[in-house]
């Protein structure tokens, strides 16, 4: 591991009255990296998730993307710094079409020197922008779809093309597999496989065989603290996981 990494998220702290949810939780993400976090329900990983991207404050710690303190910004800033995140629950507007859906998100992180470029010019560059977000999630056939009528899969590939619009250096995944068939979680994994070359990815995941198909590291939450990273045989083969998160997919 290099001496700094693209994220750094140092001694998290989050309390809800008496619960420590999150404790003192340290996790690093490198460029090109593809990092899971796995635990049983309850360990604290979708409140670790909302302190990375900023919907719940911290209560010590910090946290820094390529350098650049983010403890202190609020969620859309975050963004503007390069984390960018797809939500368990979708972000698509889901009656407008799949291309009007991009085209907002493309204008939306628009860069600042676009508004020196003429309308035309303008709307060009964000057709190219919502083409390539279309095909790099292989939607480029249903741009006239209203969004809502997509399938559940298709939806979460909207989602994910949405994120992407903020050419981030880390995204976040969110359950990305959750509420999918087998066959749109393969295609799910091979999108994800292949956004590794754009984007460092935080992955919180349930399904197990994608998280041991694609993390690179997996990092294991318990009780709110990080009880072991490691390679897909290190979590395999850890006793501790198995006694608590692998020998109970039940609660998977
Ligand atoms: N806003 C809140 N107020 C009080 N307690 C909370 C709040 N949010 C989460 N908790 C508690 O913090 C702990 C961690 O919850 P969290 O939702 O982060 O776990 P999780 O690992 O994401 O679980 P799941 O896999 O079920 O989504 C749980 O005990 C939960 O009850």
């Amino acid at each position: 591991m290099s001496a700094t990494s693209l994220f750094e998220a140092k001694g998290l702290v989050k309390r809800f009255g008496g619960l420590l949810a999150t404790d003192h939780v340290d996790i690093t993400v490198e460029p090109g990296e593809i990092h899971a976090l796995i635990g049983p329900n309850g360990a604290g990983k979708s409140t670790l998730v909302n302190l990375i991207s900023g919907l719940l404050p911290l209560d010590e710690g910090s946290l820094s993307l390529d350098g650049v303190e983010l403890a202190a910004l609020a969620p859309h800033q975050r963004v503007r710094a390069g984390l960018s995140r797809c939500f368990q629950v979708t972000s698509v507007f889901k009656s407008d079409t799949v291309l009007d859906n991009l085209l907002l998100a493309a204008q939306a992180h628009a860069g600042s020197s676009f508004r020196f470029l003429s309308r035309r010019a303008a709307e060009d560059v964000l057709m190219e922008t919502a083409l390539r977000l279309a095909e790099t999630v292989g939607l480029a056939d249903v741009l006239g779809r209203i969004a809502g009528t997509l399938p559940h899969g298709a939806q979460r590939k909207l989602d994910v093309a949405l994120a992407l619009a903020a050419r981030p250096r880390l995204l976040l995944l969110d359950e990305p597999m959750a509420g999918m068939g087998p066959e749109d979680s393969l295609q799910m994994v091979a999108l994800i496989e292949q956004l590794r070359a754009q984007t460092a990815i935080l992955l919180i995941e349930h399904d197990m065989d994608a998280v041991f198909q694609l993390a690179d590291r997996i990092s294991v939450l318990v009780y709110g603290r990080v009880l072991t990273s490691g390679d897909a045989s290190h979590i395999k083969g850890h006793p501790e996981v198995q006694a608590v998160y692998l020998g109970t997919e039940a609660h998977a």
